[in-house]
């Protein structure tokens, strides 16, 4: 049985330069549209968030595990963002109801853990 995704949404994914203190897009210099997943592992009962860009090459930009306790920060209607022990991740969405819905399923992937 293989992962089943609970949610896709459109952002653009961020991460935190924390030497020049500023935001960097994820995987390339310029911010794109990326569709983002949470995906479920039933059998080891694990989340991840996978962000793969709209354009031609799919480029992924984002492959994080969620850990259990993880604290994800509703920064604004649009910007919502969480640490993982290497960086700080942040999506822009394209909509706030895209938000929505992320957060929705992130905070139930974040009980079930
Ligand atoms: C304790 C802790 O870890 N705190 C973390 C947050 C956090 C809390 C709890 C759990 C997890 C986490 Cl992660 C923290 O505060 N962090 C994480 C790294 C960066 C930051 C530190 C300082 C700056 C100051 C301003 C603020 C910021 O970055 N934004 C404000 C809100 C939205 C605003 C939106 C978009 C992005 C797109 C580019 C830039 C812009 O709009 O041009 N920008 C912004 O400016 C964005 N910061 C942060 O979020």
């Amino acid at each position: 049985m293989g992962e089943s995704s609970i949610c896709q949404v459109r952002a653009t994914v961020m991460l935190y330069d924390d030497t020049h203190r500023r935001w960097v897009p994820a995987g390339s210099e310029s911010p794109c549209i990326s569709r983002v997943h949470i995906y479920h592992s039933p059998v080891a009962n694990t989340f991840r968030v996978v962000g793969r860009k709209l354009q031609a090459d799919q480029q992924v930009v984002i492959n994080c595990a969620v850990i259990k306790g993880m604290k994800y920060n509703q920064a604004t209607p649009n910007f919502h963002q969480w640490r993982d022990p290497k960086q700080v991740w942040g999506l822009n969405f394209g909509s706030t109801e895209d938000a929505a819905l992320f957060a929705n399923s992130m905070t139930s992937a974040l009980e079930a853990l």
